[in-house]
């Protein structure tokens, strides 16, 4: 029996895997990942070692906890591949953007489920997840769950209204963020700044501030008001962010990954496949 296994190995899944195997305990041999891609596990046993391999997503029915990690399209495809072999033994986390549980119940009868959104900075084990199981998962199960996403970051369980918000937030943060990354480092070659010099400082801030706003008990507005000097340089930088209406245009990211994260919630509410 396999401690995890993961149907579909892309993205999500690597960040995943890569952070369980910085725990202790962990061998790449309690690992199964599964994808139609075979080179793609190729590729993941050299980078992790030993991991078990299978292109039969049935196979992955055969781990303490199956993670569904295929883009939302493929999902129905998977759950209909494994819907032979599995029951009401099977631990199966969806972390699939926008698909209910409800529609993973439908086809997946009887099995315990639990809809998670991870996010990939899991793969450095500074991850954070929120989930939400079925009915059927019990409180060991659930305990089961908080342990495996709290060892690659942060873990809490939410009502299922709130998954898609999330998704929005925390699941496609790193992609906000990255983005700030990619500015941070460009000005500073604007500038004059070496490349090399310009990403590790711009990594660095972002990096710094995270855990800064993390471990004060400030709020951020003090935190950014405590670099503003009266009459110096990073007032005038913070002065364009508000003429550019900064801060609106993340809301306005966020809406917009939450209204399509629910688009694809309805799409599936209706449809039976
Ligand atoms: N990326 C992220 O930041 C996050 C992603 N998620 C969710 O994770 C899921 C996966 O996303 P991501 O990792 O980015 O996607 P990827 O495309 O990187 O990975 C999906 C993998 O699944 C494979 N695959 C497709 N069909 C099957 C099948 N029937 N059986 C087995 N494997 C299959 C794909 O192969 P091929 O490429 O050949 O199709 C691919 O290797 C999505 O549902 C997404 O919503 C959640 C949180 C964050
Ligand atoms: O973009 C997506 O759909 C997935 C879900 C959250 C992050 N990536």
């Amino acid at each position: 029996m396999y401690k995890f296994s993961f149907i579909g190995s892309g993205n999500m899944a690597e960040a995943l895997i890569k952070g369980l195997l910085q725990q202790p305990g962990m061998q790449p041999g309690d690992v199964l990942c599964c994808d139609t891609d075979t080179q793609r596990l190729q590729l993941l046993q050299e980078r992790y070692g030993n991991l078990a391999t299978s292109t039969a997503a049935l196979d992955a029915l055969q781990a303490q906890v199956t993670i569904l990690s295929v883009k939302p399209p493929f999902i129905g495809a998977v759950a209909a591949e494994i819907s032979q072999g599995a029951g009401p033994d099977n631990l199966i986390v969806s972390v699939a953007a926008g698909i209910p549980l409800s529609y993973l119940e439908r086809q997946l009868p009887g099995c315990k489920i639990i809809r998670a959104m991870p996010n990939t900075a899991a793969l450095v084990g500074a991850g954070v997840t929120a989930y939400t199981p079925n009915a059927q998962v019990s409180a060991e199960e659930r305990q089961q769950v908080q342990e495996f996403f709290s060892g690659v970051g942060l873990a809490c369980e939410l009502p299922e209204a709130q998954l898609d918000v999330v998704t929005a937030l925390s699941g496609g943060g790193p992609a906000y963020l990255c983005l700030v990354a990619e500015a941070l480092s460009d000005a500073g070659v604007r500038l004059g700044l070496p490349r090399a010099a310009a990403s590790s400082l711009a990594a660095q801030v972002l990096a710094g501030t995270g855990k800064m706003i993390q471990s004060s008990a400030e709020h951020p507005a003090v935190l950014r008001e405590n670099v503003c000097s009266p009459g110096g340089t990073t007032i005038e930088g913070v002065a364009v962010l508000e003429e550019h209406a900064v801060r609106g245009a993340f809301m306005q990211a966020v809406e917009a990954a939450h209204t399509k994260a629910q688009q694809l919630g309805e799409l599936y509410e209706s449809h039976d496949r």
